[in-house]
């Protein structure tokens, strides 16, 4: 089976050249709190950060952050993490940088934009995802031509602290890693939804049918990743020949009502979103 280069694991070393820069995060939401939780785990310095959010979620009070203060003159990583239709406004508080690296995890926004902003930096186009909370995630990621390699390590140290790592070729295909991956988890959560309803409709109490589903989704998501095994062959496993899986698959492996081509519908919803948030759209 074809798999990208993936990354995982951080030594806590890694941080030393941003613990002496200092990293600053502008956005510290539900992506930027995940990631910040992450690097703080990982051996980022409380007073190394420099959060800014007009609106900071009191629970990063009191926890040696600098918390909406002046930027350090040459911090070694500036992470932008707010929402497309704010960037305008994140980009036009900035200063002029020395060498720092820039990167960005928004949805869209392109590197060209980011070129615009802060001319001849080197920027990186991340796209993480929310299980980065509790070290699961997955990033892609990308640079612009002024990023050297020590700019996409010094990227991917960060990232790997929440997860795991893959480098894009093209800029073109983060769009349809953001409809896959990065708002995939909620897909995932809505597949536990809806289990959980499908059981109580067969007659299982909510709570002990939603405890099933859960259980199902997260078990199945460990064993993939745990046995490397194709999926499929993973799904025969569970399938015996004239039995309830096999009768379950039959509905939902419908090339025409199924899954397939609902989850194509979806991902290329998500992707042309991107797209269009790309092109400035609100
Ligand atoms: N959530 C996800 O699963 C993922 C999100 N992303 C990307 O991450 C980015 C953030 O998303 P998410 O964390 O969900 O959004 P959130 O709204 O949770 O977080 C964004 C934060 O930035 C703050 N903010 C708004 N304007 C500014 C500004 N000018 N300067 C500093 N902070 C500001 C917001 O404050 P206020 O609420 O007051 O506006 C908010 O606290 C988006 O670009 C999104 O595309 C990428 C991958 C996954
Ligand atoms: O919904 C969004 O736009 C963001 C990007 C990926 C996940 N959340």
């Amino acid at each position: 089976m074809h798999r990208p280069r993936l990354t995982t694991g951080e030594r806590m070393g890694d941080f030393d050249d941003i613990n002496a820069r200092g990293l600053v995060l502008v956005g510290c939401g539900r992506m930027g709190g995940a990631m910040l939780t992450g690097w703080l785990a990982r051996g980022l310095e409380p007073g190394s950060a420099t959060v800014i959010d007009p609106k900071i979620a009191d629970g990063w009070k009191g926890r040696g952050l600098r918390l909406n203060a002046p930027l350090p003159d040459d911090p070694a990583v500036l992470v932008l993490a707010v929402k497309p239709q704010m960037m305008a406004d994140a980009l036009g508080g900035m200063p002029r940088l020395g060498e720092t690296l820039v990167i960005s995890v928004a949805a869209g926004t392109t590197i060209a934009t980011f070129e615009d902003a802060f001319p001849g930096a080197a920027i990186v186009r991340v796209m993480p995802n929310t299980p980065a909370a509790i070290g699961q995630g997955i990033s892609a990621m990308i640079g612009n031509g002024a990023a050297t390699e020590a700019h996409l390590d010094l990227a991917e140290t960060l990232m790997r602290a929440v997860g795991r790592v893959v480098r894009l070729d093209h800029e073109d295909q983060m769009d349809a890693v953001t409809g896959l991956s990065g708002s995939g988890p909620a897909y995932v959560f809505h597949l536990i939804e809806a289990m959980a309803k499908a059981g109580e409709a067969q007659g299982l109490p909510p709570a002990l049918s939603l405890e099933l589903a859960r259980m199902t989704v997260a078990g199945a998501g460990a064993l993939a990743i745990e046995d490397d095994e194709d999926p499929g062959v993973l799904r025969e496993n569970v399938t015996s020949p004239g039995g309830t899986t096999a009768a379950g698959l039959k509905v939902l492996m419908d090339p025409e009502t199924g899954l397939p081509p609902l989850m194509a519908r979806t991902v290329a919803a998500a992707t042309e979103r991107g797209r269009e948030l790309g092109r400035g759209g609100k």
